[in-house]
């Protein structure tokens, strides 16, 4: 069997008007692959495209060219949509439901027993942290970043080989961004595919093994995020701490070599790791107060 999960032959979609007359060219002769286990991520500014790839794979609209094979069945055939979990851009779920509720609801579509779906729930809780009082509440009351949960929770019901997220970790604030890309991580772990539509680059780049960018429709960029953003043409070497005499003494060796020192600098983590850690360690210590420029240590807390 091959390899790719996902085929994507010259796929073009034209949008038409109320009479039938082309409207919007949302994707121009797009040919791409998605292979087993990876993570792959579609970029592009507003209206290139990703929404309307996401559709085109679980065959909701079709193409007016080209052809799409995912899981080695043609994109429209249905069935193979019983090994996909979608979580589309705006959340569709019942606001009356409580989250066990609306699991065992998306339970009866896949036809689980009662058994079967009692099962799934509790595991799906618990892995997107809604546990507690928060599984009782109707969605109604839920906040952005619940609801992105639970939606994550119900695009997982069926176990799904293949899991199409369209911009996961939009509205979430850091804590939930980052549970939310531990929980992609996770579905690779489990030898899942992941295909993610999002704005937000930072996340891709953390989760993603390789991405496509969009661009009014057209694939402009394709490549694995590390041959893609890795600089051929300097050097970083990571030390622990070196005093003046020392990096004097590096310096002249490079220079020896008839290379150059660029920039001598402190590594610095990311304004994401500062504010996780800053939260872990408020939880902690709850009358700790941080001096201006003190901040939490590096372990975790
Ligand atoms: N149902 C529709 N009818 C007409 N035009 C549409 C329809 N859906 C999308 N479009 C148009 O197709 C183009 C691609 O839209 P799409 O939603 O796929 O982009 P996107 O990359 O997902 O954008 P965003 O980042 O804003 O979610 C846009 O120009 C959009 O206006």
């Amino acid at each position: 069997m091959s390899d790719n999960v996902i085929e994507i032959r010259n796929l073009s979609k034209v949008y038409r008007d109320f009479w039938g007359r082309p409207k919007v060219k949302a994707l121009n002769s797009l040919s791409l692959e998605v292979k087993r286990g990876e993570i792959f991520g579609l970029l592009g500014p507003n209206g290139s495209g990703k929404t309307t790839t996401l559709k085109l794979l679980l065959g909701l609209l079709f193409p007016t060219e080209g052809s799409v094979r995912i899981l080695g069945r043609p994109a429209h055939d249905v069935e193979k949509n019983e090994r996909i979990g979608y979580l589309p851009e705006e959340s569709y779920l019942y606001r009356f439901l409580n989250a066990d509720e609306t699991l065992d609801f998306y339970g009866r579509l896949f036809k689980m027993s009662a058994a079967e779906r009692k099962k799934r729930c509790d595991e799906l809780i618990q892995r997107v942290g809604l546990q507690g009082g928060a599984r009782h509440r109707q969605l109604k009351e839920y906040s952005k970043g619940m609801t992105r949960r639970i939606g994550l929770a119900q695009a997982l019901i069926n176990d799904p080989e293949l899991v199409l997220l369209d911009e996961p970790t939009s509205g979430l604030d850091p804590l939930g961004t980052r549970d939310m890309k531990d929980m992609i991580l996770d579905l690779r772990k489990a030898g899942k595919t992941v295909v993610m539509s999002s704005h937000l680059l930072a996340d891709v780049q953390d989760v993603c093994d390789r991405i496509a960018i969009l661009y009014r429709g057209e694939l402009k960029v394709i490549g694995s995020v590390q041959e893609l953003l890795e600089s051929r043409e300097e050097t970083q070497i990571l030390t622990s701490q070196l005093d003046e005499a020392t990096l004097k003494e590096v310096e002249q060796v490079l220079q020896r070599r008839g290379a150059s020192v660029k920039k001598v600098s402190h590594p610095t983590s990311t304004l994401e790791d500062l504010f996780l850690r800053t939260v872990a360690e408020s939880e902690a210590r709850p009358g700790r107060r941080f001096e201006p420029g003190e901040r939490p240590s590096n372990e975790k807390a």
